[in-house]
């Protein structure tokens, strides 16, 4: 093991040994997602550290939940004199909900504007905290992750089984409106439907109940893999799913804190660099009949992030169809995070481009 890599483990062990939890963070804590994950987060006995970052409005989250009575203790950093520097410091686990939620009429802006936001962030990460773990939930999710990956690869610090796509919005959807058609809705949380491929639209497909009857399957699926758009619409311009997500990235958090602390047999469905498993991702490509770089399947997770990326397994034909739909839609995706990166790395080299 390499100097740097001992030193790190050994840090670890000795903050966990005085009680401490794998220090967390949240970046753009200020936000419609940012502040119910953030309260959320406090009220996990389990974390002990949480730092939060917005550009606006942190101290002011940070001393609200610090009334809360449990362990962790908040702190709230705005950009001024190394804020995100500071925040950074020590991060185990980053989650990042920073960025503009979709609104009517915002398409290409929203990928840009997100796209260079979430480059800054993982630019500060690969400086100050390369091996945290970075669950990424700003959209659009099948981009920002190979942004945040292309940012570490410049840096010389990627590891793979570390960056996370947060797909968990689509499990949490799926199970209930599963429980709801099979006439269970109180079922929902025990109801189990993983995510396969992406975030949202036809990227996002899932493996349903055999039970379920063909013609409530199609809009059933429909309803999942576009779960966003009900809430877009419903609240009219005020952006889009907060709660939900809040939820949705607080128990995707959870799973990974726990994994790192080494509970076992953790699995969780995330959209990860197939890189993060070459075993996994010969099986998986086998079953696609595709290479790609990112997918969205059960992983196991263990303390140093991916153990195992799960094959899609027995899925009916009807499923088989839907993934293979994906796939086009997913390399395009992957593709437009990656270009952004490296264009604005080259661009950053020769200004007069
Ligand atoms: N992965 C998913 O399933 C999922 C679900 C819902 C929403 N989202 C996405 O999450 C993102 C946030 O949504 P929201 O509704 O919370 O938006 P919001 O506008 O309410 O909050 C975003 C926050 O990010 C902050 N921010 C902007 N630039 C920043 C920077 N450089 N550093 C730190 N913070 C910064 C803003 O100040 C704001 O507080 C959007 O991109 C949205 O599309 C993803
Ligand atoms: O739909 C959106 O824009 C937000 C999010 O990706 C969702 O699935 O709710």
């Amino acid at each position: 093991m390499a100097r740097l890599e001992r030193g790190w483990v050994l840090w670890r062990i000795r903050r966990w040994a005085a009680g401490c939890s794998p220090g967390t963070v949240v970046l753009g804590a200020a936000g419609g997602i940012g502040q119910p994950l953030s309260l959320l987060l406090k009220t996990n006995p389990a974390i002990t550290e949480l730092a939060l970052f917005d550009i606006v409005n942190t101290p002011g989250v940070a001393a609200d939940l610090s009334h809360i009575a449990t362990p962790a203790k908040v702190v709230g950093r705005l950009p001024p004199n190394d804020g995100l520097k500071e925040t950074l410091t020590g991060a185990e686990v980053v989650v990042i909900p920073a960025g503009v939620p979709r609104k009517p009429g915002l398409r290409d802006d929203l990928f840009k504007i997100n796209a260079g936001i979430v480059k800054d962030l993982a630019t500060g990460i690969a400086t100050v905290a390369p091996k945290a773990f970075v669950l990424v939930i700003s959209n659009p999710v099948n981009s920002t992750v190979p942004i945040v990956a292309e940012v570490f690869k410049k840096h010389g610090v990627y590891d793979p089984k570390r960056i996370f796509g947060v797909t968990t919005l689509d499990v949490v959807r799926a199970s209930t409106f599963v429980a709801e058609i099979i006439g269970k809705p109180g079922s929902a949380p025990d109801v189990v439907v993983p995510v396969i491929g992406g975030h949202s639209g036809v990227t996002s497909s899932h493996p349903l109940p055999d039970s379920i009857a063909k013609d409530t399957f199609d809009a059933l699926v429909k309803r999942i893999q576009f779960g966003g758009d009900e809430v877009v619409k419903a609240k009219d311009g005020a952006g889009s799913a907060t709660l939900s997500m809040a939820y949705a990235g607080f128990e995707f958090a959870n799973k990974v804190i726990r994994a790192i602390k080494g509970e076992k047999g953790i699995v969780a469905p995330s959209f990860v660099a197939l890189k993060a498993d070459p075993a996994g991702a010969e099986a998986l490509t086998k079953e696609l009949g595709a290479e790609l770089e990112f997918f969205s399947s059960n992983v196991e997770l263990g303390p140093e992030g991916v153990v195992k990326i799960h094959p899609l397994g027995k899925i009916t034909q009807g499923e088989t169809e839907l993934v293979k739909a994906a796939v086009p839609e997913l390399l395009t995706n992957i593709k437009t995070g990656t270009t952004y990166v490296l264009e604005k790395y080259e661009e950053e080299k020769n200004p007069k481009l």
